[in-house]
């Protein structure tokens, strides 16, 4: 539940175990989406906060509390942020909500997701301890060999607004269960609740450098993060043109980056399907679940043609009775989105996709009894052919565009006809048809009688221009790992491979 007149934490930068105010000290108001007011502000970090922040991380390391840890000694750290964590759930929970529109149940399921995460890759940091040397058996007498799992080192870890302490867990967890020093840049749209991670790290006694956080603008906080030469990896979640612009900045360097960028899901829907209702649901929740703002959401529905207008009929009704309200009001489906440029960009989707030619089945216009407020009604498209914006493009607002189909062969053509490749889903009762599926998709999830479950075991992560590198999972820890090889001649004859030269 809420916590109504929750106070909003006014914070510094988290730098070395402490807040310390940015060097030019500049701030970036707080935006309440749901009634579009200042609630409060954030530092703004720049090149300069970068410059302390990497330095503080390259210290962690060097030092025995941090750089020397067991992934035993790391787990423990890490269950510690994890229960106080639940501790403050309802009030990040409201916090959340306040600063991105996120519905308050969301919210809420999105905290048990941080805690959750914290606590898995606790017990992967503490697996990692017997992984950490593997040897290689070369059954050769001359030579001993193995590899080392070390931590890759200082990580920049630029994460979205969409969830906001979410994304930053999926990154923050398993980069300090590697063992590695991290600096965490959230979007400037919703930066509270990664702040207040900064504060029970320092509550647990995390110790100082290992991780920092720099809120602030993007070309400000999150370029010189990129382009630092003492920053050994960048692992980034967000649109694609900014995910290029961190690729090109760290290319300089030849630093590794990850990418989870956009996406423009399919979800293929047969006429075999036992419950058209499930189906509906299933199709909605791919779509209009976190507003729509969501990487993977399903936001092309692809129907055959036999049960189209049935399903639209369903569609329609089970659409109309989504409760939009204030993100905090009981029951609400629905919130604004992030900003007032979001809004913006999601009402251009509608009015290009009109322009073009498509129809608008449903909504797209601000809801009667919310005059304030980024709120817009779930959107439903028609009449949409492969050419328009609209199929091509990401929204990241609670727009579902339809196409109908006959076969199989269409339906895998269609779903395939995307420059992302994040996630599909499929809705039929036919497993042979489910498994034909499953390798004809070409994205990195695949989700079968359902849309958007998603569990921290699993890799998370696309390919073509939905980005490269995984996100969750052992996938996860691996990536903050630098993977060694020791090789041993342990023969006492010499190498012989030159003539010795005659005394
Ligand atoms: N795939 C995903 O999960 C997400 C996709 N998006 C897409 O991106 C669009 C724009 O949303 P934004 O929040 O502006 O996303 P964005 O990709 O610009 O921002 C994401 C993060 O990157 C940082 N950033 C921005 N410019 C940067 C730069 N030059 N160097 C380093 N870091 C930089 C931002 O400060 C933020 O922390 C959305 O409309 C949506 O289509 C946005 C958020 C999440
Ligand atoms: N269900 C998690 C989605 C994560 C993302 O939108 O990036
Ligand atoms: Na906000």
């Amino acid at each position: 539940m809420a916590i109504r007149n929750v106070r909003i934490p006014s914070r510094q930068l988290y730098i070395n175990g402490e807040w310390r105010e940015p060097v030019k000290k500049n701030r970036i108001p707080i935006i309440n989406p749901a009634t579009e007011e200042i609630i409060g502000d954030i530092p703004a970090a720049t090149a300069e906060d970068v410059d302390v922040a990497v330095e503080a991380a390259r210290r962690a390391l060097a030092r025995d509390d941090w750089g020397s840890t067991t992934g035993a000694q790391r787990a423990k750290y890490l269950r510690a942020i994890a229960a106080k964590l639940l501790e403050r759930k309802s009030e990040l929970a409201t916090l959340e909500s306040l600063d991105s529109g996120k519905t308050l149940f969301e919210s809420a399921a999105d905290m048990d997701d941080v805690a959750a995460c914290f606590e898995y890759y606790a017990d992967l940091a503490e697996a990692l301890d017997s992984k950490r040397k593997t040897p290689v058996n070369l059954h050769l007498d001359s030579f001993k060999t193995y590899v080392l799992r070390e931590p890759l080192g200082v990580v920049g870890l630029i994460t979205p607004w969409n969830y906001p302490l979410l994304m930053a867990t999926w990154k923050v967890a398993p980069a300090l269960a590697a063992g590695c020093a991290a600096i965490l840049k959230p979007s400037e749209l919703a930066s509270i609740t990664c702040l207040e991670l900064g504060e029970i790290c320092r509550e647990v006694g995390l110790p100082p450098g290992a991780l920092n956080i720099l809120t602030g603008l993007g070309p400000e906080a999150g370029a010189p993060l990129s382009s630092h030469p003492h920053v050994d990896k960048i692992a980034f979640t967000g649109s694609g043109p900014t995910g290029v612009k961190i690729m090109t900045a760290a290319a300089q360097l030849v630093k590794p980056v990850s990418l989870e960028l956009g996406g423009k899901s399919p979800i293929v829907v047969f006429d075999d399907i036992d419950n058209l209702d499930i189906a509906v649901e299933w199709a909605l929740f791919g779509c209009f679940a976190n507003t729509g703002q969501v990487c993977s959401a399903t936001s092309r529905l692809i129907i055959q043609e036999s049960i189209a207008s049935e399903f639209l009929d369903r569609l329609l009704l089970w659409t109309k009775n989504i409760k939009i309200s204030d993100p905090l009001e009981e029951d609400c489906k629905l919130g604004p989105v992030v900003s007032s440029g979001q809004y913006e960009k999601v009402l251009k989707f509608i009015s290009n996709a009109k322009n073009e030619g498509a129809t608008i089945l449903y909504g797209g216009k601000r809801p009667e009894h919310l005059k304030k407020g980024y709120y817009v009604q779930p959107i439903i498209i028609t009449d949409v052919n492969t050419s328009m914006e609209i199929w091509k493009e990401e929204v990241f607002g609670p727009v579902l565009c339809v196409k109908t189909f006959k076969t199989e062969e269409e339906a895998i053509e269609l779903a395939n006809d995307t420059k992302y490749g994040l996630a599909s889903a499929i809705m039929s009762k036919d497993v042979e048809r489910c498994e034909r599926f499953t390798k004809a998709f070409q994205t990195g999830i695949i989700w079968i009688n359902c849309s958007q479950p998603t569990f921290h075991q699993l890799p998370w992560g696309g390919k073509k221009r939905s980005g490269f590198g995984r996100d969750l999972g052992e996938w996860g820890l691996e990536k903050y790992l630098n993977i060694k090889q020791v090789t041993e001649y342990t023969s006492d004859d010499a190498w012989d491979f030159y003539k010795s030269p005659s005394n």
